[in-house]
């Protein structure tokens, strides 16, 4: 289900929590949202769970606001960052509880995933590890089947070995059911890893948003070792659009064609060289520097 976000505002007071964010999400595809602590990203999570109202703009399902909309929050789940469940609630109780609430529930999915996850059924969820709660949370969202999962820091509390399962059965059903994610971390290589794009919220702005495989084709890192150091033209040659020198070993960030590039630097009689692809913190690190900020007060890894 495609999601469009049209100039949703959020205050608390004169806190401005959301500020003008539009953004639109491709079905069967995953969004990672990235920020620091207090970005933004929970209230954006709850505008966009239907939770908030927001001051003004608003979040499309399909063209459907959410808002006091049951219909269109029978297909959205959110997972939020601390899991609530009522006092005496088991898993079995819950199940009742949201096979009532989402059409597309799934009683042979819950039992396969509660098998897999190895929880007792009738086990009272508070008395579960944090760990354990994220992960009763996981088997509830995804026996519902929704058409798109809202997740609020999603594998803080899960060991690695969880956090594979988890990430495995969710881009199964991204990839065989076409759901749509969108996860809020503060962890971008594994958004890296998982998203189709990414954005970056800071002070309640959308700073950066992009399509994953289209910005790793367009730049590329290239490490050259000369013996005898160039003039500025070998760097406008190549396209560098930043550069950093060591001794006579220069790295430099170069937007464009990475073959015409390399046909370049060869003319140059480097001693040697070596063109890599660009990581996601090394093409937000240049692009936020261009904009003046400084990445590492943004995002810690
Ligand atoms: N219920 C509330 N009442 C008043 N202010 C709030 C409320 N919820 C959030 N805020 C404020 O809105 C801003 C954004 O908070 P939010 O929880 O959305 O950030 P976040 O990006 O999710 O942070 P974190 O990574 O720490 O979870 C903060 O300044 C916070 O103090």
């Amino acid at each position: 289900m495609k999601i469009n976000i049209e100039g949703v505002n959020k205050s608390f007071g004169a806190k401005k929590a959301v500020d003008n964010v539009s953004m639109s999400i491709e079905e069967g595809t995953m969004h990672g949202l990235l920020g620091s602590n207090g970005a933004g990203k929970t209230t954006f999570m709850k505008v966009m769970a239907g939770i908030y109202r927001p001051e003004a703009g608003e979040v499309l399902y399909g063209g459907e606001a959410v808002f006091e909309n049951t219909r269109v929050k029978s297909d959205v789940i959110f997972i939020q960052d601390v899991p609530y469940f009522f006092s005496s609630a088991t898993l079995e109780k819950m199940a009742v509880f949201y096979k009532g609430l989402y059409a597309n529930w799934s009683e042979r999915r819950f039992h396969q995933l509660v098998g897999h996850f190895n929880l007792d059924p009738d086990q009272p969820l508070n008395a579960l590890s944090k760990g354990m709660k994220r992960q009763a949370s996981f088997i509830l969202a995804m026996s519902a089947r929704p058409k798109v999962m809202l997740l609020d820091e999603p594998f803080d509390g899960l060991d690695p070995i969880m956090r594979n399962q988890v990430k495995n059965i969710m881009m199964q059903d991204i990839a065989n059911h076409n759901m749509t994610v969108i996860a809020s971390s503060h962890n971008l290589r594994e958004m890296e890893d998982l998203c189709d794009s990414v954005s970056i919220m800071h002070n309640g702005e959308i700073l950066f948003n992009r399509d994953l495989n289209e910005i790793k084709g367009t730049h590329c890192k290239l490490q050259i070792a000369f013996k005898m150091l160039p003039d500025e033209n070998f760097y406008k040659d190549i396209g560098a659009v930043h550069k950093n020198l060591r001794g006579r070993v220069a790295t430099c960030i170069i937007k464009g064609d990475l073959t015409a590039v390399e046909r370049k630097v060869t003319k140059y009689d480097p001693l040697m060289y070596d063109i890599l692809p660009l990581t996601l913190e090394e093409i937000f690190t240049y692009e936020m520097g261009e904009k003046g900020y400084e990445i590492s007060n943004i995002i810690v890894e």
